[in-house]
């Protein structure tokens, strides 16, 4: 089994990520939580761009002990000595110096000749060497440059004193293959490739970067250079997790492993998600909201009977406390009984079928049903029901800032339908205006009160009401996902709870 170092970059290709911007306090809060994830080094900034990330650099350097701390250099002196002073303290200093060798960026970037890029990469290679024990060494923009001449600069670099020689494919632009054979060309083409490790840094404009770091690996890589939650530069930089999480899983297709600590991904993701602001998308491989969250009813069914149906690892193999089976437009029997025996309700075959039917249609216009609303959908049915005096089958409301609301109602009662409209004040007193007229008898509201069921804007509405019908006082209660059908209901609840209690009608159980 080949052993891969991760070289975590979170802290400096990360950090340049659009809008983030992380303060030395915060740096070392993540570093902390990079050592305890397992990477074997940690690229903590780029020392010469700011006293802010020189200080953060230090201060990293200086309280993580057990692994290699590293900072990114121009090929210039001035980059390399402020390298050197904010990495010497550091237990294993190491320096990572870069220039970029495609014909376009030499060209038009850096403005030399590729024999100028060659004897200022050799030259700070040199002058680093004098300094640090370590000195990895990345062609930028590797992927777009001339192999021969990757393979020649590769070649003098190494002989100066590089060890780890880096392929970024700085624009996130080769494809698997393509990556894999640059690699297999350096180990054919470079004399001395051998004293030195190989290592793949990868960027996904093209969601590559994993596929390409793997087979970075495949072809020969000992190292691979990512990012917390893939995290960096434009479309970001390899996902350390997703690369871990490969190796680990499919150990037996890769034959790599590393250090990484697979159950405190959960853990790095959300501080770093946290810390940089970046929230972490919920359809994000591994550490995203819906990684192990399954939907549709035939998968629930699925993973109900034996979760590896549709679960390549389990949550707590990356920290993760459990798997959720949302219940949702897609779910199905199996899911929605099992939520209903978690919540404590033993119903019958039938009582489950009735709910589920009607949880279905609400569904179509809920997104997602939290703990508090299949409960309160199993109060409303199971203590609400029983034969009601009166039915809601329709409820129209019509309202406009300037213009009189008016309410249109069809109830089934046992003497038919009937159907109804008037006007309020508001839509609710037009509701109850019609209602009152529906049964026909004097209704008086004492108290409305009306409560969301769970956050979010799709929560269901909760009203209580409480009535007087014949001089006698009644509550009532109605949920639905609109605030004016839940106080329709409500009303009617109270209606016909009056009936059950007190007139115990013919054809009419008591079921309060
Ligand atoms: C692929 C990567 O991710 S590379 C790392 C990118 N990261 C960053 O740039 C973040 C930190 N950067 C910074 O804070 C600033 O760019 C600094 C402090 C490093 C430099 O700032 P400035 O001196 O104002 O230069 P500026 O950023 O505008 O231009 C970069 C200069 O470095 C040169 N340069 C670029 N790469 C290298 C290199 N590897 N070695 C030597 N010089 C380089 C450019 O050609 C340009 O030189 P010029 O001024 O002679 O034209
Ligand atoms: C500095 C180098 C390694 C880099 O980040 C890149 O080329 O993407
Ligand atoms: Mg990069």
């Amino acid at each position: 089994m080949q052993r891969v170092n991760i070289f975590d970059t979170t802290l400096r290709d990360g950090e340049q990520s659009a809008g983030v911007s992380l303060n030395p306090y915060e740096k070392l809060e993540i570093a902390k939580q990079l050592e305890k994830l397992g990477v074997d080094i940690m690229e903590a900034g780029f020392p010469a761009s700011s006293k802010g990330d020189f200080h953060a650099v230090k201060e990293i350097a200086g309280q993580i002990r057990s692994l290699s701390v590293t900072g990114l250099a121009r090929s210039v002196q001035g980059d390399i000595d402020a390298a050197w002073e904010a990495l010497k303290e550091g237990a294993y200093p190491r320096i990572h110096l870069f220039l970029a060798t495609s014909d376009i960026h030499m060209q038009y970037k850096l403005k030399m000749t590729p024999q100028q890029v060659i004897e200022t990469a050799v030259a700070s290679v040199h002058y680093a060497s004098q300094l640090f024990p370590v000195i990895q060494w990345s062609a930028e923009d590797a992927c777009r440059t001339k192999l021969p001449f990757l393979a020649e600069i590769v070649e003098r670099v190494i002989s100066a004193g590089a060890t780890v020689i880096n392929i970024p494919d700085t624009v996130g632009y080769i494809s698997p293959a393509e990556y894999g054979k640059i690699f297999s060309y350096l180990k054919e083409n470079v004399p001395n490739i051998h004293k030195a490790v190989l290592s793949a840094h990868c960027h996904d404009d093209l969601g590559m970067a994993t596929s390409n770091s793997l087979a970075a690996i495949q072809h020969g890589a000992g190292q691979v250079e990512c990012t917390v939650n893939g995290i960096g530069e434009r479309a970001g930089n390899a996902s350390l997790e997703e690369i871990a999480v490969s190796l680990h899983i499919r150990k037996d297709y890769y034959r790599a492993e590393t250090a990484i600590k697979l159950e405190e991904i959960k853990k790095s993701s959300d501080l770093v998600g946290k810390l940089t602001g970046m929230v972490v998308p919920p359809n994000k491989a591994v550490v995203g909201r819906n990684a192990f969250a399954h939907e549709s009813g035939i998968h629930q069914d699925g993973v109900l009977k034996e979760k590896t149906t549709y679960e390549i690892i389990t949550p707590q193999l990356v920290g993760v406390n459990e798997n959720s089976l949302v219940l949702g437009k897609h779910s199905g029997r199996h899911a929605f009984g099992k939520k209903l025996m978690e919540l404590g309700f033993d119903l019958q075959k039938e009582e489950l079928n009735q709910l589920f039917s009607i949880f279905k249609k609400l569904s179509e216009k809920k997104k997602e049903f939290s703990d508090e609303d299949i409960t309160a959908l199993v109060f409303d049915e199971k203590f609400s029901n029983g034969e009601a005096a009166f039915e809601l089958l329709s409820l129209q409301v019509h309202y406009g800032s300037s213009g009189v609301p008016a309410a249109s109602v069809t109830l089934k009662s046992d003497k038919g339908m009937i159907a109804e409209a008037a006007t309020g004040g508001g839509s609710v007193e037009a509701i109850y205006a019609t209602l009152e007229r529906c049964t026909g008898v004097k209704i008086d509201l004492l108290d409305y009160r009306i409560q969301s069921n769970g956050g979010g804007k799709d929560a269901f509405a909760q009203v209580f009401v409480r009535i007087s019908m014949f001089d006698k006082e009644i509550s009532g209660r109605g949920i639905a996902q609109d605030v004016l059908e839940a106080s329709a209901k409500a009303y009617l609840h109270a209606v016909n709870k009056y009936y059950v209690k007190f007139e115990n009608s013919e054809g009419l159980k008591a079921t309060i």
